[in-house]
C-alpha cells in the first residue's frame, strides 16, 4: 500500500508498505480523507514537538475517515462497507484515568502521528474497533475526518461549561478556534466573539456566524469585549491561539466569576498570569487537552446539521501532492487543508 513518511524535517517520501492485517479487535480501514493539523505541520517543519521527536520515518495525519474493508474476528459493531471516522488516541483502558472515563489523560495513550506512532497518510490503517465510529448517510467522509478538531472544540466548551445564553470569546480563528465557535453555539452560546491577527480569518469567522470579530493588531481586545458586554466581560473565554499576549489577555476579557479555557499551546511553557486577578475575580482557569467521549457527539452534531466543519476547508490535494499541501498549509491565510486518498 502507498504511505507517505516524514523522513526528516521538510522531507516527505512516498513508500510502499505491507497492507496491515486487522487484529481480532480491529478493523481495516481504506483511508479516504485526512485533515492536515497544525501539529503535522510542526513536525514537518521542525521534526519535533517538545519531547516528541521524529527519530524514525513517521507517517503523519490523525484527522481521518474512510471505508471499512475487513474486520477482525471479535468485531461485531462494524462490517465491511461501513463509512467511518477514526479517533486517533487509543488509551490503555486499564489505568485509573481510563477507568474514570478521562481516557485522554492516560499516560500510555498511543496517539496517531505522535512519535513513535504512525498516523493516517496511508492507503490503509488497522485500528481498534472501539475507537472507530460509523458515519450516517448525511455525514461525508471529509466531515468525518474533521470530527477530530471538532472534538477539541467540543471538549474545550465542556471544560468551560458553556451554557445557554452565554457570551463566549474565542481567541484565535484557526481550525480549533473556528470549531470551538461551532461547539459553543451548539452548547447554547448566544453571542460568540472571535479575535485574531489575520483579517481574512476574521472575515471567515464573521461569515461563519461570529457576532463580533476583533483584529487585535488594530483594536484592544479588552475594550472591544467591554464595549460588547457593557463592561461585564465574556462568560467564557476559549483561548485557541497559543499566542502569549492572547493568553495573558484572557484574564481581562472574562467577566468576574467567569471561566477561561486554555487550549492553545504557547511556544514557551511559562506565560505570566496575574494570580491576584484570578483570585480577586474568582476565575476558573482550566486546561483543555485533546478530548474524551466526544466523537459520538461530533457525529450527531454533523448529522443534524447543527455544526458546519466543511466551511473551514481551503483546499483538498491528493496524497501524491502532500508536500505542496503542507507548504500551502503554512501560509497565514490558510485555515484547513486536506489530503484525499484514492
Ligand atoms: N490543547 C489541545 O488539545 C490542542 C489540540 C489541538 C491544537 N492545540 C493548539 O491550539 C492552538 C490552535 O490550533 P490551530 O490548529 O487552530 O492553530 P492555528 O495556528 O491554525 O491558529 C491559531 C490562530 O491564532 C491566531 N493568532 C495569533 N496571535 C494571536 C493573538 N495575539 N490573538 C488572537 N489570535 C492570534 C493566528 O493568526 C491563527 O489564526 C495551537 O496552539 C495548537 O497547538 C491544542
Ligand atoms: C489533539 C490533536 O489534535 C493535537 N494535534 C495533538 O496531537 O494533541
Amino acid at each position: 500500500m502507498r504511505t507517505v513518511v516524514l523522513r526528516e524535517p521538510g522531507q516527505f517520501e512516498m513508500r510502499e508498505r505491507d497492507r496491515p492485517e486487522p487484529a481480532d479487535d480491529e478493523v481495516l480501514v481504506a483511508v479516504r480523507d485526512v485533515g492536515i493539523c497544525g501539529s503535522d505541520v510542526h513536525y514537518y517543519e521542525h521534526g519535533r514537538i517538545g519531547d516528541y521527536v521524529v527519530e524514525d520515518p513517521l507517517v503523519l495525519g490523525h484527522e481521518s475517515a474512510g471505508d471499512v474493508v475487513a474486520v477482525g474476528e471479535n468485531v461485531e459493531t462494524l462490517v465491511p462497507g461501513a463509512r467511518v471516522t477514526l479517533e486517533p488516541g487509543v488509551p490503555c483502558r486499564q489505568c485509573r484515568h481510563c477507568k474514570r472515563g478521562e481516557y485522554h489523560l492516560c499516560t500510555d495513550v498511543e496517539f496517531m502521528a505522535t512519535p513513535p506512532h504512525d498516523g493516517a497518510f496511508a492507503e490503509y490503517v488497522a485500528w481498534p474497533a472501539d475507537f472507530v465510529y460509523e458515519l450516517p448517510e448525511a455525514v461525508s467522509l471529509r466531515e468525518g475526518a474533521l470530527c477530530e478538531p471538532l472534538s477539541v472544540g467540543i471538549h474545550a466548551c465542556r471544560r468551560g461549561d458553556v451554557g445557554v445564553g452565554d457570551t463566549v470569546l474565542v481567541t484565535g480563528a484557526g481550525p480549533i478556534g473556528m470549531l470551538a465557535m461551532e461547539a459553543a453555539r451548539a452548547a447554547g452560546a448566544t453571542d460568540v466573539l472571535v479575535s485574531d491577527v489575520v483579517g481574512s480569518k476574521l472575515d471567515r469567522a464573521l461569515d461563519r456566524g461570529a457576532d463580533r470579530v476583533i483584529d487585535v493588531t488594530e483594536t484592544d481586545l479588552d475594550s472591544a469585549v467591554d464595549e460588547y458586554t457593557d463592561g461585564v466581560g465574556a462568560d467564557v473565554v476559549v483561548e485557541a491561539s497559543g499566542a502569549e499576549p492572547s493568553i495573558e489577555s484572557t484574564l481581562d476579557a472574562v467577566r468576574r466569576g467567569g471561566t477561561v479555557v486554555l487550549v492553545g499551546l504557547a511556544d514557551e511553557a511559562e506565560v505570566p498570569l496575574d494570580v491576584l486577578e484570578i483570585i480577586d475575580n474568582e476565575l476558573d482557569v482550566h486546561g483543555s487537552f485533546r478530548y474524551a467521549n466526544t466523537y459520538d457527539a461530533a457525529v450527531d452534531l454533523l448529522a443534524d446539521g447543527t455544526v458546519d466543519v466543511e466551511g473551514i476547508v481551503d483546499f483538498t490535494d491528493p496524497l501524491e501532492e502532500i508536500d505542496a499541501a503542507f507548504r500551502r498549509s503554512m501560509e497565514p491565510d490558510t485555515v484547513k487543508g486536506m489530503i484525499s486518498i484514492d
